[in-house]
């Protein structure tokens, strides 16, 4: 298991990139962490990683204190891996040498057999022959985290793995991730990822944290996160949100807060369009999202809501939004 008891880093007075981050990673669990640039995310992986000092606090693998950077001679440890956005790949190497090489120790039966493996799981073995520069960005993507998974760390830390993809090639490095992470049952991987972007979060991880200003603001499920987010930052991060103050809650139909600048998060899909005893509004732009349209409708001068329709609608149309009470999520 790894934890961080706490961990601080700054790198100025002013730049406190992580401020007392405390976490668990436990074998077979696959946790997100999703934070807008410059929240801290790289900083903690390194943290995690024991490749970058911590300045209060500790990071624990198997229970022992990890030691950092300046306690050891080569940075690291063997347990943990940590995929960065740069690959790192060997560029006159072959794919297949690529991979191969973190198990050069290994029985060269295993190697082959495991090298034929892991191209097979993520799909490479078309271009197993070429070297990183003669194949896409999504092919050395998964280059680089099928050798990282190689010799089955038990840790495996990424960082942005679905930047820079095009959308076939994140739904099979999320297949990837799931089938490499969760069904090896004799090797049970913890593997953490840091994403600006929560959609692939949402749909991979066991649990979800929310990174703002070096912090852990919330953490939990992402169901939990997607529909109970405490603050407007964790809504936003989450999701398409609705944040609406409460004074204009009644215009909406529904009843307020005895604070009137307090924000209601309602999501996109929890409001009704179409029904006859709605409040009337002028749709402002339509967003053709393939299996339905997310439509900005002006409700008055202040309140512009987001709505999801599977009707055609086009802009200027007038359209009756009806808000359900038990959709209403009051966040900070
Ligand atoms: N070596 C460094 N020296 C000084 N400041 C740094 C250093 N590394 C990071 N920072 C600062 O620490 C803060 C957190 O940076 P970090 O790279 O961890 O964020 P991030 O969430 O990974 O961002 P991104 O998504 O843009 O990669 C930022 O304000 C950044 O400018």
């Amino acid at each position: 298991m790894l934890e961080a008891l706490s961990i601080s880093k700054s790198f100025t007075a002013d730049v406190r990139a992580v401020r007392r981050v405390s976490l668990q990673l436990q074998p077979g669990q696959i946790m997100g962490l999703v934070g807008a640039s410059g929240s801290g995310k790289s900083t903690l992986l390194n943290l995690l990683a024991g490749l970058t000092d911590t300045d209060t606090g500790e990071v624990r693998l198997h229970g022992e204190r990890l030691k950092g950077p300046s306690e050891v001679l080569v940075a690291g440890h063997p347990d943990i891996r940590l995929v960065h956005q740069e690959y790192q790949l060997m560029p006159n190497v072959s794919v297949r040498e690529n991979i191969a090489y973190t198990i050069r120790y290994y029985e060269k039966a295993y190697q082959n057999y495991r090298v034929d493996q892991l191209l097979r799981i993520c799909r490479l073995e078309a271009v197993q022959d070429r070297t990183p520069k003669q194949i896409s960005g999504g092919e050395k993507q998964r280059v680089a985290i099928a050798r990282a998974v190689a010799e089955k760390p038990p840790v495996l830390l990424f960082d942005e793995p679905f930047a820079h993809l095009d959308l076939p090639n994140r739904t099979i490095v999320r297949a990837m991730l799931l089938e490499l992470v969760r069904h090896d049952p004799e090797h049970q991987t913890a593997c953490l990822f840091v994403t600006h972007d929560a959609t692939d979060a949402l749909s991979i991880a066991d649990t979800l944290g929310v990174m703002h200003q070096g912090q852990i603001i919330q953490m939990g499920t992402p169901r939990e996160l997607y529909t109970a987010p405490r603050t407007a930052y964790v809504a936003r991060m989450t999701g398409p949100a609705n944040l609406i103050k409460a004074k204009y809650l009644p215009q909406l139909g529904l009843g307020t807060d005895p604070n009137p600048e307090r924000y209601a998060c309602i999501r996109p899909e929890r409001i009704r369009v179409g029904l006859p005893d709605g409040v009337e509004g002028v749709v402002k732009a339509v967003y053709y999202k393939g299996g339905f349209s997310e439509i900005e409708v002006a409700m008055s001068r202040y309140v512009r809501l987001l709505a999801n329709t599977a009707e055609p609608i086009s802009e200027g149309d007038r359209v009756r939004l009806t808000l359900d009470p038990a959709a209403v999520v009051w966040v900070d």
